[in-house]
């Protein structure tokens, strides 16, 4: 009987997937397992860079970031005829089951391919954007949230040595999340996400009331999805009056060593990943929701829409108006 199970990381890179990758790698073997690893996502589960994996091969890369195995997002993938090569490149080596590291979008590709080949998949939730229905946390967000941090913090030097209001535009695509807890736990003035409602008018009212008793800089943060950062920059330099620059974070959010938060979470979801394999699990993605461990339907996690969690929702109003 094929007992393989081949463990990938797909979409966006994030801090964590080296964890997963060696735990579910470890305890894929305690467990019976033949492990195998696949180079490069959906790419190279098509052009099979596929290999048997080894303790030595996962050593060493608790404390990496991206993912050794590297990524890729595939538009061959979305075409039968691949996702067919792909098929018969892990039926020639008795690979009957995947654990795919990876955000909604991998999740969807990994179902479409259960969908046409009967290949059990378990999925770990990995983005930084934590956009996945269904869970509070997905690998990488924690240390990105780190890295912004960090970011923001010496900004806030140059921004008050300068007197200086800063715009800075984090990532998490349509999901607002990472601008929303940087803003709260870097305590800016203002943060726009796609997600609430903002008002100029108001935030410019707020905004002079404050440099008239005595505020000498300003921070904003902005989620990428709003697309605001430009207008915003020049918005506060004409409008209010104060001299703007905007950093755009950019690709380091995505990099640096996982916290100790992102590799505790990578071994939870991997363990849990290959559980939920050896129990007969065709399709479900691994999620932690309210403190607890879990796993959902994949229908109930890449089809439905992320919702931003409704007590944050209620504390970004404030900084919108
Ligand atoms: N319906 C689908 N059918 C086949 N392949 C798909 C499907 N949806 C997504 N994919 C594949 O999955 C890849 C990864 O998806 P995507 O680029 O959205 O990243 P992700 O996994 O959501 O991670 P992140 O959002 O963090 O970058 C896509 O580039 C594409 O190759
Ligand atoms: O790395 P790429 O392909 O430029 O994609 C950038 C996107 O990926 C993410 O970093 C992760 O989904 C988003 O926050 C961002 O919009
Ligand atoms: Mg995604």
């Amino acid at each position: 009987m094929a007992n393989g199970i081949a463990i990938m990381t797909s979409g966006g890179d994030s801090a964590g997937m080296n964890p997963a990758i060696k735990c579910a790698v470890e305890y894929a073997a305690q467990r019976g397992h033949e492990p195998f690893l696949v180079y490069d996502g959906l790419r190279g589960l098509i052009d099979d860079k596929i290999v048997p994996s080894t303790r030595e091969l996962v050593s060493g890369i608790m404390h990496r970031g991206g993912t050794m195995l590297r990524s890729s997002r595939s538009k061959r993938f979305f075409d039968l005829k691949f996702r067919r090569q792909a098929y018969e490149n892990l039926q020639r080596r008795g690979i009957d089951k995947l654990i795919v590291i990876g955000g909604d979008g991998s999740f969807r590709a990994l179902n479409q391919f259960y969908a046409d080949f009967g290949i059990p998949f378990a999925g770990i939730p990995a983005t930084i954007d934590n956009d996945i229905a269904g869970t509070d946390y997905c690998l990488g967000v924690d240390t990105a949230l780190n890295i912004i941090r960090q970011s923001i913090d010496s900004i806030r030097d140059t921004a008050s040595s300068f007197s200086r209001a800063f715009v800075v535009e984090v990532m998490g695509r349509h999901c607002g999340y990472l601008a929303l807890v940087s803003a709260l736990s870097c305590g800016a003035e203002v943060c726009l996400v796609p997600e609430v409602p903002y008002d100029l008018d108001k935030i410019g009212i707020r905004l002079r009331k404050e440099i008239a008793e005595g505020r000498g800089y300003i921070l904003a943060i902005t989620a990428e999805g709003t697309k605001m950062a430009d207008y915003l920059t020049r918005w506060i330099n004409d409008t209010i009056g104060m001299e703007t620059r905007l950093t755009v974070l950019g690709h380091v959010q995505r990099g640096g060593s996982p916290t100790v938060l992102d590799r505790i979470m990578a071994y939870k979801f991997a363990v849990a990943a290959v559980d939920a394999l050896d129990a007969g699990a065709t399709n479900a993605i691994m999620v932690y929701r309210d403190g607890t461990y879990g796993s959902l339907p994949i229908d109930a996690v890449a089809h439905q829409q992320y919702k931003l969690d409704p007590a944050l929702f209620r504390l970004a109003g404030p900084l919108a108006t």
